[in-house]
């Protein structure tokens, strides 16, 4: 199973958290957000990560502009683009065909099932979709958790991630429900925003080894 860990602003907590066993890391590119951090600051944190069982480093953008996209690529070796505005299918595709060779992932906030609707116009567009919480003035760590019932019949024609509001406290609860093929967390294993807490973090694949 795929385990992001997203929000990472700082180079040790990086290291330690993919020494944890963490598949893949996010940085926020998102100005608004309380962990936003530069492509300079990202270009650091992947500076200090093992070239050895390096995790997949993802950035995560709210309706960028190619531009914007590639100024951030071309100092920060990133190897995902998270997509978590309201980005269409023919942007997917330019960013696809700009950037062949990074993992497309295209987030969607969640506030009824017929949003789960809109994912399908993805499927040959991106890799991955990632299934957040939806809230009014917040794009994505939110810590609300989704309606996990209500996606018992979503099975999309891509691998999916599963985010918003996920803990260790929780997330065997999810998983009992749900067979994404990833978890996505951000608040969950926090202190405070973009200060991860190790402490959860090790709770967190202590629950994830408990699985059947
Ligand atoms: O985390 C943010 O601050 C954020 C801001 C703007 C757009 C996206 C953002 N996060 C995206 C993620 O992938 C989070 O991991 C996801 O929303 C889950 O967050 P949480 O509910 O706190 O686990």
């Amino acid at each position: 199973m795929r385990v992001k860990i997203c929000g990472i602003t700082q180079p040790a907590q990086a290291q330690a958290i993919a020494a944890l066993g963490a598949t893949a890391l996010g940085f926020i590119c998102v100005s608004a957000s309380p962990r936003y951090i530069t492509p300079e600051q990202i270009q650091a944190i992947l500076a200090a990560l093992p070239t050895a069982n390096r995790p997949d480093c993802i950035g995560v953008f709210a309706n960028p502009t190619l531009a914007e996209i590639a100024t951030t690529l071309a100092i920060a070796p990133l190897s995902a683009i998270q997509l978590h505005g309201q980005e269409t299918p023919q942007f997917c595709q330019q960013l696809r065909q700009q950037f062949p060779h990074l993992e497309l992932i295209k987030a969607f906030r969640i506030s009824s099932i017929e949003t789960l609707a809109q994912t399908a116009a993805y499927a040959t567009v991106v890799d991955t979709l990632l299934l957040d919480a939806y809230h009014p003035q917040q794009l994505g760590g939110t810590g609300q958790t989704l309606d996990w019932r209500s996606l018992k019949s979503f099975q999309p024609q891509k691998p999916w991630l599963l985010a918003g509001g996920l803990n260790p406290g929780n997330i065997l609860t999810a998983l009992q429900q749900l067979s994404p093929a990833g978890i996505d967390l951000s608040s969950g294993v926090e202190r405070s925003p973009g200060d991860k807490d190790l402490d959860l973090v090790v709770q967190l694949f202590e629950q994830l080894r408990h699985r059947a």
